[in-house]
């Protein structure tokens, strides 16, 4: 029985090279994470529509492993990894049908995109895995949900583990229940964004009310990672899991909350429960939810909609 790391050395081999599709934001984070962990640099191709920008970046992977196109790429990949924006897929992921007739396995990392959309381009025989990442996984400190079509094994999907254990966790979903890869989308794939926007939100406020923008800033980074870095130690301090019936962001915020003072008093309208954040929340992931379950369908280059 291999560990997660031994199988990226043991599958993955210049015999069996790991293909990249896509070398923006994510694709870059799995990238770091890969050569971390320990993949052969020799065995890794990245196809991207300008690598010479981009080799100089990753010295150890040389440069001919970089091209635009899987036109001249050899079919015996181990794992072909689909990590362009969902309304590039439907002109991307069928260049990749020869891997297919190999039995490559498909990870894709794309929004909305179902495990039947990659089944009807490269059949159902072929092993195809649909994961959600988020980008605190280029620190090792993200979170990936994950999915397996009906012919992707144990081994496959072991294999995966260890491709996504390098941007942070791994948490499988039950393939009879798809839609809720939808739903981690909207909660931990945009939810980075949503966090970033409250920090934008209080940052502005302390600007509304006369603070310098240095300032201003300062006080709202600290505050965010500060709480964040508390609840950390405090998770990391109970065994690494948190309580569902009394998290620990309940207990944290319930001791900044004195009676009747100044965070009372603010959250009786962040708390309110017809039109406080939960509401909002609750509104803006479903938005997010949605838009996911559309992608899924949704026609190609219309990234602007
Ligand atoms: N950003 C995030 O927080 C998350 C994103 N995702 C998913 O990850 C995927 C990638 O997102 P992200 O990294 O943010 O996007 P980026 O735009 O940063 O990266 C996509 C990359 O793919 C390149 N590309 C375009 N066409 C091709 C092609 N034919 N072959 C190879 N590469 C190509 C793009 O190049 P160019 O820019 O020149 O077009 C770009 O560099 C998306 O499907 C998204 O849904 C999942 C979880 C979180
Ligand atoms: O906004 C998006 O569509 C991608 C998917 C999750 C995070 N970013």
């Amino acid at each position: 029985m291999h560990s997660f790391k031994e199988l990226l050395t043991t599958k993955i081999s210049k015999k069996k090279p790991l293909v990249l599709v896509g070398l923006g934001n994510m694709g870059k984070s799995m990238l770091r994470g890969w050569l971390k962990n320990g993949v052969d640099s020799q065995a890794i191709r990245i196809v991207t529509p300008h690598p010479e920008m981009e080799y100089m970046d990753f010295s150890g992977i040389p440069s001919s492993h970089f091209m635009t196109d899987p036109k001249n790429m050899d079919d015996n990949a181990s794992a072909i990894v689909l990590a362009v924006k969902p309304q590039n897929m439907d002109i991307v992921a069928p260049q990749y049908i020869k891997f297919a007739h190999n039995k490559s396995i498909f990870l894709s990392i794309a929004a909305g995109k179902s495990l039947s959309y990659f089944e009807n381009i490269y059949g159902t025989d072929v092993p195809i895995i649909r994961c959600m990442p988020n980008t605190p996984g280029a620190i090792g400190h993200g979170i990936s949900g994950m999915i397996a079509n009906e012919v992707a094994n144990m081994e496959h999907q072991n294999l995966c583990t260890s491709l996504m254990s390098g941007l942070g966790d791994v948490l499988w979903f039950d393939k009879e229940k798809e839609d809720q890869m939808n739903i981690v989308t909207g909660i931990s794939g945009s939810g980075p964004a949503f966090i970033y926007h409250y920090l934008e939100c209080i940052y502005q406020t302390g600007l509304k009310n006369g603070l310098e923008p240095d300032t201003a800033m300062q006080l709202a980074n600290k505050t965010v990672i500060g709480s964040i870095m508390l609840l950390s130690k405090k998770i990391e301090e109970s065994g690494g899991v948190d309580n569902a019936n009394n998290l620990w962001s309940t207990q944290l915020r319930e001791q900044v909350t004195s009676p009747n003072g100044t965070t009372f008093a603010g959250l009786q309208k962040l708390m309110n429960p017809d039109s406080g954040l939960q509401p909002l929340m609750d509104e803006t992931i479903r938005l997010a939810i949605e838009r996911s379950r559309e992608l899924n369908s949704a026609p190609q280059n219309k990234s602007n909609e």
